[in-house]
């Protein structure tokens, strides 16, 4: 009765959709920074590439560096440019073995700190074309490197509604690069010695120190650590990331569902390579995935766009325009403004449509620029309109195809094999950068061994648009909106590329689905997992307020929490994370519970395992309550989940409290008003509680900042070398699973 005057006199859904819309805004502005601090990859990678167009112009260059001293041959010319593209090429494919194992962040770092440092010394050093051949590879793969790893670490750093509009910045950056690279040379280029390409060389340094710097204050991605199994870890570089309070529910919550989602994955078995390649194991559609993200990467270096920043110099100057060099600065410019309008596009209309209506765009202005070249016998209008079509090309490709690539391939793969499949695709886009930097040269200068197509390859870029519009049509699933760990659940539910922007956000409950995200509990089907007709994307749903509700599957399953696996020990904030590890027991008790896991342990019996220690049938994956639902919808944790929060009170002196997150963790809050008295809250080895002195109730923590103030004041937060918290401390039980035992890929500790 009252809640219902309340609720005629007083709409808290406003309140809460402010509140929201606050902390979303600042999760943006966050995830916003730390993009564009690791866009900076991007700038390297666009002047490095950018400088070449230029040097290999400058008289100094073509007067020292070459055979005969005078200017560059064909052969020579295409060795330069494309020996970057070939170290790249490897860079790209190297680059997991860093990042997955060490990190995004420290790969950045190391890369842009000491490969591209070491490349770059060898190319200022270089007075013939062999050393700054060598020179060029090394920091090659440098940039090849990075161009793997910053858009990932930029996705799984942010937030899922800025997540396209971030990685599309490292586009930006590489037209900055580009325009930057372009305009030094300018200036540099009438020094009449060494000067005039070292300095803009030289400039490279600054650059790097300014990512590799910048890099050292970032967190690094909370799904890296995820993989790792370092979730106190995640979790403070998500609260970094998100700027929320570690113990706030939303980002538990999103922890939890992050989590899940890698052990659903993984509880399939150990990744490789190869797995990329092969559909299944949690993957669906992955070949699909794959050919979608190699053939995006393909068709965008076929789009034509770097034989105008490459040959474009040479390209204008050929056409007959006297200020060649203007011009092709101005490319640069159009380049980077028209970057922008792609930032906002990828995150209103989608990276279907815009990657549709993009090459729709960058076709009809190639064909333009081709027929000009072959039914047009006056140079001067020849050379205008081709010089305008170039423009209207470059605009297209720089709103749409150029940013907007990175953005989906950094979408469309699970985490298991991120990574792995991001540097295919990426080694992809190198690999063709490489072949057409090599070959332009031939097909369109004149003399012995050329085709002097001149103009006329602008057929080939067109076909090549238009080809790529076909294959986005069929293709390219729409991401936009969807959070990383959904990507995949989108997949197995969407029939095909062109319904697929009508699937919407979903809240997933990983424990209860087979490989082919089908949900594995029919007496209690997942509501979504079942779902025949993908749902709307415009209906209401955000991560924060736990999207769709449903109901929480299992109270069904008789789980064994093990106590004494991964050891909670408090962390400098006082949040302790306490796992609750689901181990399918074989004593399932109703016959529900046994048909489930059994048709749990049937899917994926190669992969399971006995645990020696402790002599359960430990499945290759486990059950959660993640993301499962929200509590205030009626649904409860599994019992054993709550038997074992009990044994966790049980623990403490005073009456319990905890607080239900919304994905059914609990946070439990501890204080002590004198951290420094045997009264404090201590964890145990055995990853029990005890002694603590009082504990708080939510309701004596009026709000989320109230509470994050709380903690913040009650003292630094060390921990002893036994793991006794010396402050406040939270505890998060949080329903996190076992890893397979079998796993081993990724385990480092
Ligand atoms: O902006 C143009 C630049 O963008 C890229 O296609 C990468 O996305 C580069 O190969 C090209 O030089």
């Amino acid at each position: 009765m009252w809640s219902f005057l309340e609720g005629l006199l007083y709409d808290n859904t406003i309140e809460e959709e402010y509140y929201r819309k606050i902390r979303q805004k600042s999760s943006s502005k966050s995830a916003v920074i730390v993009g564009l601090v690791a866009a900076v990859g991007g700038f390297l990678y666009g002047y490095d590439t950018g400088l070449i167009n230029d040097l290999l112009e400058m008289r100094y260059v073509y007067e020292n560096f070459p055979a005969n001293n005078m200017s560059f041959t064909s052969h020579e010319r295409a060795l330069i440019t494309a020996v970057l593209s070939l170290g790249t090429f490897f860079g790209a494919l190297v680059a997991p073995l860093i990042s997955d194992n060490y990190g995004r962040k420290f790969s950045i770092i190391i890369s842009s700190g000491i490969i591209f440092n070491v490349g770059n010394i060898l190319q200022i050093a270089s007075t013939n074309v062999t050393l700054l051949c060598i020179g060029r590879a090394i920091s090659g793969a440098s940039v090849g490197i990075l161009s793997a790893i910053v858009p990932l670490y930029q996705a799984e750093a942010s937030p899922k509604w800025v997540r396209g509009s971030v990685v599309f910045t490292y586009q930006w950056a590489i037209t900055w690069g580009l325009l930057i690279a372009s305009a030094v040379c300018q200036g540099t280029r009438k020094i009449g010695n060494s000067g005039s390409y070292r300095i803009p060389v030289g400039l490279q340094f600054l650059w790097a120190l300014i990512l590799y710097s910048g890099m050292l204050f970032l967190p690094e991605s909370p799904r890296y650590y995820v993989q790792k199994n370092k979730i106190q870890k995640a979790l403070d570089s998500l609260s970094k990331l998100r700027k929320l309070p570690p113990d706030d529910p939303d980002l538990i919550e999103e922890l939890v569902e992050i989590k899940a989602n890698y052990d659903y994955e993984l509880s399939f078995g150990a990744t490789s390579y190869l797995d990329c390649f092969r559909n299944g194991g949690g993957r669906h559609k992955q070949i699909l995935r794959m050919f979608t993200g190699i053939g995006a990467q393909l068709f965008q270096q076929c789009s034509g766009i770097n034989f105008i920043f490459y040959y474009g110099v040479n390209f204008f100057s050929s056409t007959g325009i006297n200020n060649y060099y203007i011009m092709s600065f101005v490319t640069y410019l159009v380049n980077t403004i028209f970057t922008i309008p792609g930032i906002i596009l990828v995150e209103t209309i989608g990276r279907r449509q815009l990657l549709l209506w993009g090459g729709v765009g960058m076709s009809v202005s190639n064909f333009i620029i081709a027929i000009t070249g072959v039914s047009i016998s006056n140079n001067e209008t020849k050379s205008i309109l081709s010089v305008c079509f170039s423009c209207v090309f470059i605009a297209f490709f720089a709103s749409s195809w150029g940013g907007c690539v990175w953005a989906l391939t950094s979408d469309i793969y699970g985490i298991s094999i991120r990574q792995r499949a991001i540097s295919i695709t990426t080694a992809t886009n190198w690999l063709v950068n490489f072949v057409f930097a090599y070959i332009t040269p031939y097909l369109i200068d004149t003399g012995h061994h050329t085709a002097a197509i001149g103009n006329k390859i602008f057929f080939i870029w067109g076909g090549c648009n238009a080809l790529g519009v076909l294959f986005v049509y069929f293709t390219v699933y729409e991401t936009m909106g969807l959070k990383l760990e959904e990507i995949d659940y989108m997949y197995a539910h969407c029939k095909n590329a062109r319904v697929s922007s009508d699937f919407k956000s979903t809240k997933i409950d990983f424990a209860r689905l087979d490989e082919n995200y089908n949900a594995v509990d029919s007496a209690s089907p997942h509501e979504s997992a079942t779902t025949s007709s993908p749902p709307s994307k415009n209906e209401k749903d955000m991560s924060s307020s736990g999207g769709i509700t449903d109901p929480i599957n299992c109270g069904h399953n008789d789980f064994v929490p093990l106590y004494n696996s991964k050891l909670p020990t408090a962390n400098t904030n006082g949040i302790t994370i306490v796992p609750y590890n689901n181990i399918i027991s074989p004593s399932l008790s109703s016959s529900s519970d046994s048909s489930t896991a059994s048709s749990l342990l049937n899917t994926r019996n190669h992969h399971n395992s006995v645990s020696s220690t402790n002599n359960t049938i430990a499945a290759g994956r486990s059950v959660s309550t993640a993301g499962a639902g929200n509590s205030t919808t009626g649904a409860s944790p599994s019992s054993d989940y709550l038997s074992y929060l009990e044994s966790l009170k049980s623990e403490y002196s005073g009456a319990p409290h905890y607080t239900t997150n919304n994905n059914n963790s609990q946070t439990l809050h501890l204080s002590n008003t004198n951290p420094s008295t045997s009264h404090r809250g201590s964890v145990s080895n055995n990853g029990s509680i005890s002694n603590a002195s009082k504990i708080y109730t939510e309701k004596d923590l009026k709000s989320i900042s109230d509470e994050y103030d709380l903690m913040m004041r009650s003292g630094t937060g060390n921990t002893t070398n036994n793991g006794n918290p010396t402050t406040d401390t939270t505890i998060i039980a949080t329903p996190f699973f076992t890893r397979p035992p079998d796993s081993s890929d990724d385990e480092d500790e």
